[in-house]
């Protein structure tokens, strides 16, 4: 129903209204402009538009968009607004110009339905909530590392939601999964994770796996003309999500510093980082320069001012960046390629049933790793067996370095009995994971070294088990 007031639709008045009160400002500027420290600065043109007015303004010379943004709240008292009600925008054509908006009322106010994923390819960019103007905030993760931050409350695993949701619709990304609060956060996603660590133990196996994956992807790329791993459903992208990366960092030192490694070298071969933590301190992010490397950075809200430039790096604060002044759960600033002025998004409310509903819409859909790369798998941890590498401190020994699982594997297949072994007995056997096995199997049968009995049962080949026996 229209509500209808002397005969006009609300808005008509409202804008009316607004309109006045526009007209008084740009008259009254010169003498606030006075007032809030930016004399000089002159009103270009004003517009009224859905959720409050904005003018450009022509700023003295010698005045810059940074002395504007240091007196937004001198600007708010001067104008009268509410708290939090002025944005300033710089206009990329000229150096002394800028836009101020008012915002009458919070275009978030409301959170903003989740309403499916954006994309269903790695190469896509990924639309996680909206600007404060309605444009949507999209962003590339191909060849991207991500960080994310802010207090508990924020809405972090929110943001790490919409993304993952995204991913899990695309055929052509590998996700692995690091939840090291017991899979509080990652395990809905279970069904879409082609691995999910939970224990320090298995994250340090699977960033370990990660480097491997990358050295084989680098190796594979200097034997032939490739310079980049161009994802594909049969050659997917691998993205390692870490749900609270402190955790990571504190209690699994090695995995933290793999990460490190990946996040070095990965762009390239398609294998990247994915990190929520809520202040990424230092000591948050480990010994390594794992937060510099962060390509994409997401700052939801911070308790204290300078945690926005431990989020977004150095000088992002002094330069408007105000993660402190978010004032709803899902806001968020964002500093990434081709989004370097800092304007308020909110991100989608993604519900329980959300998740739910799209990890098992998407599960059918999820690519296994390629050939190569699951060959590869255990690789990095057999190189660092074979050179005495140890595990992190408090960790269980992971690596058996007395026995090695290649030829536990190979001992095993030409003792089996006829009916063959099972992968869950192969597993217990070698001490490695499903994937591992599977890639030694496929070796061993294109090699006719090993054949399959029935289904998932395997031995040697007969020419190898007689050659044992006699
Ligand atoms: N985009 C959003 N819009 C509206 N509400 C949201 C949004 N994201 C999260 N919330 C709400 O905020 C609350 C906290 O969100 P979330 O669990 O994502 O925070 P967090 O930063 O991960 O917290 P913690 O560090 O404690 O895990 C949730 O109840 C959620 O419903």
């Amino acid at each position: 129903m229209l509500v209808l007031a002397g005969g006009l639709p609300w808005w008509t008045h409202r804008r009316r209204r607004m309109r006045v009160t526009v007209d008084r400002t740009i008259q009254a500027w010169p003498n606030i402009a006075e007032q809030v420290g930016l004399a000089g600065s002159r009103v270009l043109s004003a517009v009224v538009d859905v959720w409050g007015w904005r003018a450009r303004m022509a700023l003295r010379g010698g005045q810059t968009v940074s002395d504007v943004v240091a007196h937004v709240p001198a600007i708010e008292s001067g104008l009268g607004t509410r708290p939090g009600a002025v944005r300033v925008e710089p206009d990329p054509a000229h150096a002394g110009r800028a836009t101020i908006r008012v915002l009458a009322t919070d275009p978030h106010a409301e959170a903003i339905a989740w309403s499916g994923p954006s994309v269903r390819s790695i190469t896509q960019p990924i639309t996680l909530g909206v600007f404060e103007d309605a444009t949507p905030v999209r962003v590339s993760f191909l060849r991207r590392h991500a960080l994310i931050g802010g207090i508990a409350g924020s809405g972090k695993s929110g943001i790490l939601n919409v993304i993952v949701a995204n991913l899990a619709a695309c055929a052509d990304v590998v996700l692995w999964g690091i939840d090291l609060k017991g899979g509080m956060e990652l395990r809905p996603w279970v069904s879409c994770l082609d691995r999910l660590a939970t224990t320090p133990a298995e994250a340090t196996r699977l960033q370990r796996d990660a480097v491997g994956i990358l050295e084989a992807r680098a190796r594979a790329m200097g034997d032939g003309s490739a310079r980049v791993w161009n994802p594909s459903p049969q050659h997917p992208a691998l993205i390692i999500i870490t749900d609270e990366y402190a955790e990571l960092a504190e209690n699994a030192p090695l995995a933290a510093d793999a990460a490190d490694s990946v996040a070095r070298r990965g762009r390239a071969l398609a294998v990247t980082e994915l990190a929520a933590t809520q202040r990424p301190t230092q000591q948050a992010m480990g010994r390594g320069a794992l937060r510099s490397q962060m390509d994409i950075r997401i700052a939801l809200r911070v308790r204290e001012r300078r945690d926005t430039d431990l989020i977004l790096g150095q000088g992002m604060l002094a330069a408007g960046w105000h993660a402190h002044t978010l004032d709803a759960p899902g806001k968020f600033l964002i500093s990434a390629e081709g989004l370097d002025h800092p304007r308020r998004a909110r991100g989608f409310l993604v519900t329980d049933d959300d998740v739910s509903g799209e990890a098992a819409r998407w599960a059918p859909i999820r690519p296994p790793l390629d050939d190569l790369s699951a060959a590869a798998v255990g690789t990095a941890r057999d190189a660092e067996a074979e050179a005495g590498g140890e595990c992190g401190p408090g960790e269980p020994q992971i690596i058996d370095d007395s026995v090695d699982p290649e030829s536990a594997l190979w001992a095993a297949l030409r003792e089996a009995p006829d009916e063959g072994l099972t992968i869950p007995e192969l597993i217990m056997t070698t001490g490695m994971r499903r994937t591992w096995i599977y890639a030694r199997l496929q070796n061993h049968a294109a090699g006719e070294r090993a054949v399959q009995v029935s289904r998932g049962r395997w031995r040697a080949a007969d020419p190898h088990r007689e050659a044992r026996a006699a």
